[in-house]
C-alpha cells in the first residue's frame, strides 16, 4: 500500500527509513492523478520494498518548495535517502520501469549499504513468451496504435470513440486493435502497462494514456505537437501555430512565487522516449 504523508517531518523520516522511496505529489482536481493513483497502488502492492509516499501538493508547501514541484502528478525518486531522479507527468511506463529496476536492485543487494546507485537502464526482454510477447509484437507493429473497443469505423464505447476523433483530427495515420476480439490481449495489456481500462493509446511502443489524458492533450494542442514530433509532418503545423501565436494577444507576465500562492498545474504526459530519458537525474 502507498502511504499518505501530511507533514514534512513524517516525509523526512519515511525517506530516511526507506532504501527506495517514491514521493508522489498529487492534487484531487487532477484527472491524470486519478489514473496514476491506480498505477501507484498497483506498484506499491507489487514492490513492498519501495516506500510509495503520497503527498497532496497543495497541502505541503514546504515540500513542494523544497523540491520545486510545480506540476502534478510529479514523482521524486529516492535512493538511500537521496533524490535520484524525477518523473514529471503521468507516465505509467516510466514509473513502472523505475519501480521494477529499484526493486530488482534492492533484491540483488539487500544488505548493501544504502548508498545511492543509479537505477539500471530498463530493459524489456527482446521477445517474451506468451501474451507479453504478443503484446510486444503488436506494439512494434505500428508507431501509433490504439487498443480500443470496436474499430475506427465503429467504436463500441464513447471513450474509444473520443480518442478516435482526437487522433483523426491530428491528421496522423494510426492503427487500431479491437480488444473485444482477443480476451488474452484485453487482460494481458492491462497488466503489462499497469493501466486498467481501455482505450489505451501507444506511440512508438510507449503508453500515452487513456481517453481522459488523450482528449486533454488534444484540447491543449499537446497531442498534435507530440505526434508531429514523433511521426514527422510537424513543420507545416508548427508554422501555423507560430502564426496563430503571433496573432494572439500577448500572455500576461507570469508571477513566480512560493508554490503556496500558485496553484500546482496539471502535469504533462511524457511519452515517446525511453524511461531513461524520462527519469531525469537531479
Ligand atoms: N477514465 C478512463 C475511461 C475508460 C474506461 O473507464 N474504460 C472502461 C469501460 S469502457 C474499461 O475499459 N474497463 C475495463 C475493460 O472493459 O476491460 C479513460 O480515460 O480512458
Amino acid at each position: 500500500m502507498s502511504r499518505d504523508v501530511a507533514s514534512t517531518e513524517a516525509f523526512d523520516k519515511a525517506i530516511k527509513d526507506a532504501r527506495n522511496a517514491v514521493a508522489y505529489f498529487w492534487a484531487d482536481w487532477s484527472e491524470p492523478c486519478k489514473q496514476m493513483d491506480v498505477v501507484v497502488q498497483e506498484l506499491a502492492k507489487q514492490h513492498p520494498s519501495i516506500a510509495f509516499l503520497r503527498v497532496e501538493a497543495e497541502q505541503a508547501d514546504e515540500l513542494t518548495e523544497r523540491y520545486g514541484v510545480e506540476t502534478v502528478p510529479y514523482f521524486i525518486l529516492f535512493e538511500g535517502g537521496r533524490r535520484a531522479g524525477a518523473i514529471d507527468g503521468a507516465d505509467p511506463a516510466a514509473l513502472t520501469q523505475h519501480a521494477a529496476a529499484a526493486a530488482a536492485a534492492a533484491a540483488a543487494a539487500p544488505a548493501a549499504a544504502a548508498a545511492p546507485t543509479p537505477a539500471p537502464a530498463p530493459a524489456r526482454a527482446p521477445r517474451a513468451a506468451g501474451v507479453e510477447g504478443r503484446i510486444q509484437d503488436l506494439l512494434a507493429s505500428a508507431p501509433l496504435l490504439l487498443f480500443m473497443k470496436g474499430s475506427k469505423e465503429q467504436p463500441y464505447c464513447g471513450f474509444s470513440s473520443r480518442v478516435v476523433d482526437a487522433l483523426k483530427a491530428t491528421g496522423h495515420d494510426f492503427q487500431t486493435f479491437d480488444i473485444f476480439q482477443d480476451e488474452e490481449i484485453r487482460q494481458g495489456l492491462k497488466a503489462f502497462s499497469n493501466w486498467p481500462t481501455y482505450p489505451q493509446l501507444y506511440l512508438t511502443g510507449e503508453l500515452v494514456g487513456g481517453c481522459d489524458i488523450v482528449t486533454e492533450m488534444a484540447a491543449s494542442g499537446e497531442l498534435q505537437q507530440l505526434l508531429d514530433g514523433a511521426l514527422g509532418g510537424g513543420a507545416r503545423r508548427q508554422q501555423e501555430q507560430e502564426q496563430q501565436q503571433q496573432q494572439a494577444a500577448p500572455a500576461p507576465p507570469q508571477v513566480r512565487g512560493p508554490v503556496a500562492a500558485v496553484r500546482v498545474r496539471p502535469g504533462r504526459v511524457v511519452v515517446g522516449r525511453s524511461a531513461a530519458g524520462v527519469v531525469t537525474p537531479s
